[in-house]
């Protein structure tokens, strides 16, 4: 960035400052909104509503609660003229919302406004002309004087027209490009323009202050706005409005400070349309009055609807980030972010504070439809086991013990970074349920009868292989006894150190939820049940942890039906098929894996990929003409030779041998 030299700044601050809004802390009451979504979120989109689309639009922001509108600019075009006469005529204007329209300080403009509000209920008849130093010199290339006569012969112009035009008009002035003039000749021209109308207490006038290209930082603009605010003629019968660019991303602190220096009334847009970088977003003006506790009088709280509508009919799109309406603004994907969130939900639950005040939520999601099943906590590989337990417990309805968290945690967030994918809640549960619930098993427990004795005797049917056998056990309790049988029959030891249950809160709630979690030299295995009976959950949630020991799966994973399909996905695969991949496929460890592999084939996973890449080889030699290269290139090997070496290997000749052989 070399030429900042060819900048400076282009504002101007007032010959007298008072900084009186500094001292203020927060807007208590709202203003008076006025949406200018119809007119500059209009004038700036890529196409234009049409009129239907505006009738629509018109009506949204009816239901929304805006009260005052500014609907067009009846001189721009057909389209814009039509609208207002169709609203007028069809009688489609509440009677609590007054309609604006937009002139330019140009008679025909004016008069050809005028005839299109002919009949309003009532209207607000807005008129601007530029002020700016800039617009002075380079456009108009008039003087301050002749620029306030522009002003001026608009102003008596409008109230002559409205004298004579059926209806009932309120004025608006705008010293458009406010921001870049000097303050004092825009408070000299806005009080000229008052003197025509002489506004009353009964027919107050608009003065609207808009930084039109933001260039200042905003509490340049308060400063600036105290000043319009004290010196202004007729205060008292003025309604002081905004409106505000956002052109250096401070539309809404713009906003903000400018009510605290005076302003009465803000037009903005919803999401923040309008020239350029857009208008202010009333939308986060008005929410951040809501998160303050005060009612801004405007209802977003079916945002979601709100949304569609709006992108629908101006084709354009709302940020990720856009404050309280993106995507991602209620959400957390990071673990640290995801154990507060889930911490301060359960405080709330648990009924310790009436206000909202959970961590890293400006707000309830809820209050603009958000849901906290699905907006609030995403699992991807930032995320924690306080944002999986969070998930599971939100929708699933399992609580996981505080103990268990750390692994299940590190298991998904695993797949999720192997995988560059977020996991969905239906994905995390699946990694869940194949881990720690229909987790593999080598034996099983078909039958256990109990009897009550000094503690609990157990008679557990063990099914191991193709053995059968029933094993007698006793325990201080119904899951010790079953355990001590499982300790005898594979003649292993393993402290039974941890049990939770509860009941379900979501899907079947007739069912109860088991945890097991066994000690096997200093490492905790876990397994989960699910069952309405408590008794067979806990069993289930024993044999997955004990499963899980390395005594008890090196026995036997030649009948794991999963290797069946690990076979098959390798098969499938085989040209670049890594270990990794399988790892992530089927939630296994890598470790685990390999081992499954050497017993299964007798060889590594490398050496068996190796293989497979053979035998399709061979099977291209036999069927088709293409070149040895070919086919090695099409089984993964760039390089010829070694391909002729490995084929050797596997087949004691070079695979030009193979093929002519007869
Ligand atoms: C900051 C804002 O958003 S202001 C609102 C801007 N919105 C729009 O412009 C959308 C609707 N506008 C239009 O459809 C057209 O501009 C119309 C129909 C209003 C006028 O169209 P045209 O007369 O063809 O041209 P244009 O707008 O370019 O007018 C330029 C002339 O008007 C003058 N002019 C521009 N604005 C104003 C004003 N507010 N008051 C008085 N004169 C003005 C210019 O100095 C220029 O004068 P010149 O002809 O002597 O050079
Ligand atoms: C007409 C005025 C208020 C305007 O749109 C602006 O200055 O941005």
């Amino acid at each position: 960035m070399k030429n900042s030299s060819k900048y400076e700044r282009q504002y101007f601050m007032p010959s007298e400052v008072t900084y009186d809004w500094v001292k203020k802390e927060y807007i208590q009451a709202p203003p008076v909104w006025c949406s200018v979504d119809l007119r500059d979120g209009n004038q700036s989109l890529i196409e234009p509503m049409s009129l239907e689309e505006k009738l629509e639009f018109f009506q949204l922001l009816v239901d929304v609660g805006f009260k005052e509108i500014e609907v067009g600019f009846p001189a721009a075009s057909e389209t814009e003229y039509q609208f207002m006469r169709t609203l007028i005529e069809k009688d489609m204007i509440p009677d609590d919302v007054t309609v604006q329209v937009l002139t330019q300080a140009r008679e025909h403009i004016i008069k050809k406004t005028f005839e299109a509000v002919k009949g309003a209920p009532h209207a607000v008849v807005h008129l601007y002309n530029s002020t700016s130093v800039a617009q002075r010199e380079q456009v108009f290339k008039k003087d301050k004087e002749q620029i306030l006569k522009i002003a001026v012969d608009g102003a008596k112009l409008l109230k002559t027209l409205a004298d004579e035009t059926e209806g009932n008009f309120t004025f608006e002035y705008s010293p458009e490009s406010f921001s870049g003039t000097e303050v004092e000749y825009a408070v000299e021209v806005c009080n000229a323009v008052l003197n025509v109308w002489e506004p009353t207490a009964d027919n107050k006038a608009i003065i609207n202050i808009p930084t039109t290209v933001e260039n200042a930082m905003p509490h340049v603009f308060a400063t600036q706005l105290e000043y319009v605010h004290k010196h202004l003629a007729h205060r008292d019968n003025v309604v002081l409005s905004l409106h505000p660019h956002n052109d250096r991303g401070c539309g809404v602190a713009t906003a903000e400070l400018g009510m605290l220096a005076g302003a009465d009334r803000i037009e903005g847009t919803l999401f923040g349309n309008g020239e350029r970088t857009g208008n202010v977003d009333i939308i986060t003006l008005a929410m951040n009055m809501f998160s303050h506790g005060v009612d801004p009088k405007l209802d977003f709280s079916d945002m979601k609807k709100i949304r569609e509508t709006y992108e629908r009919l101006t084709r354009m799109h709302v940020y990720e980030r856009q404050p309280y309406s993106g995507d991602l603004v209620f959400t957390a994907f990071s673990g640290s972010h995801q154990d507060a969130i889930a911490k301060g939900m359960a405080w709330r639950d648990a009924g310790k504070s009436e206000k909202w005040t959970v961590p890293y939520l400006p707000i309830d999601p809820q209050d603009v439809g958000r849901q906290y099943d699905s907006d609030v906590i995403r699992i991807n590989s930032q995320s924690g086991k306080g944002g999986v337990n969070y998930i599971l417990k939100q929708s699933y309805g399992i609580n996981l013990p505080e103990k268990m968290r750390e692994e299940v945690g590190y298991l998904v967030k695993g797949v999720s970074d192997r995988a560059h994918k977020e996991l969905t809640p239906e994905w995390v549960y699946q990694i869940f349920n194949d881990n720690y619930v229909n987790a593999k098993s080598v034996f099983a427990i078909d039958e256990c009868h109990f009897k009550q004795t000094d503690g609990i005797i157990a008679d557990a049917t063990i099914q191991h292989g193709s053995d059968t056998r029933i094993v007698t056990a006793s325990g201080n309790g119904r899951l010790d006894a079953v355990s001590n049988a499982i300790k005898q029959y594979f003649n292993i030891s393993y402290e039974l150190r941890y049990y939770e249950e509860h009941s379900l809160t979501r899907g079947s709630s007739s069912k109860a939820v088991a945890y097991v979690g066994i000690v096997c030299q200093g490492k905790t295995y876990w397994g989960v049940g699910i069952d309405a009976d408590i008794i067979k959950a806990s069993i289930e949630a024993l044999i997955v942890a004990v499963n899980k020991l390395d005594q008890i799966n090196t026995a036997d994973t030649v009948n794991d039906p999963r290797m069946i399909e690990i076979m098959n996905y390798i098969q499938a695969n085989y040209i670049d098929v890594t270990l990794d991949d399988l790892a992530e496929k089927f939630y296994l460890s890598k470790p685990y894996l390999s081992k499954y592999i050497k017993e299964k084939s007798g060889v590594t996973f490398g050496e068996l990929v190796k293989k497979v890449r053979m035998k399709k080889a061979r099977a291209m030699l036999k069927s088709s003409s293409m070149t040895v290269e070919n086919i090695a290139l099409t089984v993964g090997y760039q390089n010829v030779e070694h391909f002729n070496r490995l084929f050797k290997k596997a087949y004691n000749m070079t695979p030009v041998q193979f093929r002519n052989q007869k």
